[in-house]
């Protein structure tokens, strides 16, 4: 099997951290900042950071509309954090976002930082279901103004749940997870998307 194309959003939050990561995890990586630089990828990640300076950024270009058109063509994505709330088909407390197009396609509906603000960040051990290789030890999950899954449909994967709730979600070829796994040195999240990403594979 060829190593799978895989592009990280560039427009703003943790670019770098997500590259380093999907490298470790056996994938070709690169930035995406305009819609031409989608073409030929396999793979997105849309990192954490601000969901609505993305949202703004990524306008002037429909930039979130070329993602969604690519998806649906057979692009797997990763939608972390911010990347996850763009990713959602319903988003709550999002007054901010009101009238800025989003990529959504993950059948969730999602609260903008229901887990608080910057200071209740915080690091929650989880077991993380179907992860490569080891699936036992617990991942270290970085939440910083977390979005809260509040429901989910019927075709979406709960993978990883904190205190009750679901954290981490698969429907189809879409990963997401209200946390910040490149935060860490555990690659194990990434390499499940590599996976995700080659089994989908189109190219
Ligand atoms: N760490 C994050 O990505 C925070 C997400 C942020 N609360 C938002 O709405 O985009």
């Amino acid at each position: 099997m060829s190593t799978p194309r895989i592009g990280v959003l560039a427009l703003q939050g943790a670019v770098a951290e997500h590259a380093r990561a999907l490298r470790a995890a056996g994938a070709e990586v690169s930035t995406v900042r305009r819609p031409s630089e989608l073409e030929g990828l396999d793979g997105l990640i849309v990192p954490g950071g601000e969901s609505t300076t993305m949202a703004r950024l990524a306008a002037p270009v429909r930039l979130l509309e070329s993602i969604r058109e690519r998806h649906a063509e057979g692009m797997a994505m990763f939608g972390t954090c911010a990347g996850m709330i763009l990713m959602a088909d319903q988003i709550l407390d999002a007054e901010a976002l009101t009238g800025f197009e989003r990529i959504g396609g993950l059948d969730v509906v999602v609260r903008r930082n229901g887990y608080g603000g910057q200071l209740e960040s915080f690091v929650g051990p989880l077991q993380v279901a179907g992860l490569p290789g080891d699936d036992t030890t617990p991942f270290e999950a970085v939440f910083i103004r977390a979005p809260v899954i509040e429901s989910l449909g019927t075709d979406v994967e709960v993978i990883a749940s904190w205190q009750d709730r679901p954290v981490a979600v698969r429907q189809g070829r879409i990963l997401a997870a209200s946390f910040h796994p490149e935060l860490t040195p555990d690659h194990r999240l990434h390499r499940y998307f590599v996976e995700i990403t080659a089994e989908h594979k189109v190219s």
